[in-house]
């Protein structure tokens, strides 16, 4: 019986990358210590934040090999996202995993040729779990990027009836009427992410204690706050503490996409170089950097 134990907060970790778009491996020890300092016990290798879909299988096995090389050092559970290449890349990267050390496995959908319905999402996640028998295996919603509505409470449902290691959901949508669908029908060794990091404490109030979101990199002591306010009951205190985390995100998000904000927002609060995003990706403006850095200052988040 494969078991999965993951839960709470777990930032998704950026790809260090040098300013000539090569992997800065040796970066992640310090990364790793930051966020083991800062409470963290577990991280997701290769979700968007992690930028893999833009990423070559080889680079992806050694940034796996290296995550598990040194979350190990600090106890982690690790998470990898194997999906956003072709299928057989997809399964070559789930047996890696299953062979590499890693904890569990989450999956994007097909990017391409889509999943129209419950039995074909529930088809691919088979293939994908199959691949790696002995990890539990979640599934990766985020229909802003991948595009694929499938009903989630139907699709958990008929995915736990017919996968043995299915473990769950990341659920990166602002639906939490269909999470908590979710909620409902997830067994007691599932368990289902949230990945939106404005929602968390009004996400808790409804049940839902763990979290995969970008800020947790930024802020991994500001989010458990927001969770451990809901956990004494204290509304003013998580209303408080979501504000702030949630204008932190909007002191970035006016100049330009996810990724290359978050990354540096990373490099401003955390000092940590993550580096450029990956290509097609552009880094923002040094202007850009300056003006995320006086909303933070403003806001008393950042000296
Ligand atoms: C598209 C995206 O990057 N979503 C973020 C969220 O942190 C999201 O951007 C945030 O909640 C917006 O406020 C996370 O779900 C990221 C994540 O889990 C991942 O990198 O896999």
């Amino acid at each position: 019986m494969v078991k999965f134990n993951a839960r709470g907060l777990m930032p998704p970790v950026f790809t260090p990358l040098n300013d000539d778009y090569t992997v800065n491996y040796a970066a992640i020890t310090p990364y790793a210590t930051f966020l083991a300092k800062n409470g963290i016990k577990s991280v997701l290798v290769g979700g968007t934040t992690g930028e893999h879909m833009s990423l070559s299988v080889s680079e992806r096995k050694k940034l796996i090999d290296k995550w598990v090389e040194v979350g190990k050092t600090h106890g982690f559970h690790i998470m990898v996202q194997v999906g956003g290449a072709p299928l057989a890349d997809v399964l070559d990267l789930a047996k890696y995993c299953s062979k590499a050390g890693v904890d569990s496995l989450l999956t994007l959908p097909e990017l391409y040729f889509k999943p129209q319905s419950v039995s074909d999402l529930v088809f691919y996640v088979e293939l994908v779990a199959k691949a790696a028998p002995n990890l539990p295996v979640l599934y990766y919603h985020i229909p802003s990027m991948s595009k694929v509505e499938v009903n989630m409470p139907a699709f958990v449902k008929e995915a736990s009836n017919i996968i043995s290691n299915f473990k769950g959901i990341k659920f990166t949508s602002n639906d939490l009427s269909e999470a908590a669908q979710v909620l409902r029908v997830l067994k007691d060794d599932q368990e289902m992410f949230l990945g939106a990091d404005s929602l968390l404490a009004p996400a808790a109030l409804l049940g839902i204690k763990s979290a995969i979101g970008t800020t947790f990199n930024l802020f991994p002591t500001l989010a458990q706050d927001i969770l451990n306010a809901v956990e004494k009951a204290d509304v003013v205190q998580a209303r408080a503490l979501q504000e702030k985390l949630s204008l932190a995100v909007e002191a970035h998000t006016p100049e330009g996409p996810w990724v290359p904000i978050m990354k540096a927002g990373m490099e401003i609060v955390t000092g940590i170089k993550v580096g450029p995003p990956a290509l097609p990706q552009l880094p923002i403006s040094e202007e850009a950097k300056k003006r995320i850095e006086t909303k933070l200052k403003a806001l008393k988040i950042i000296n």
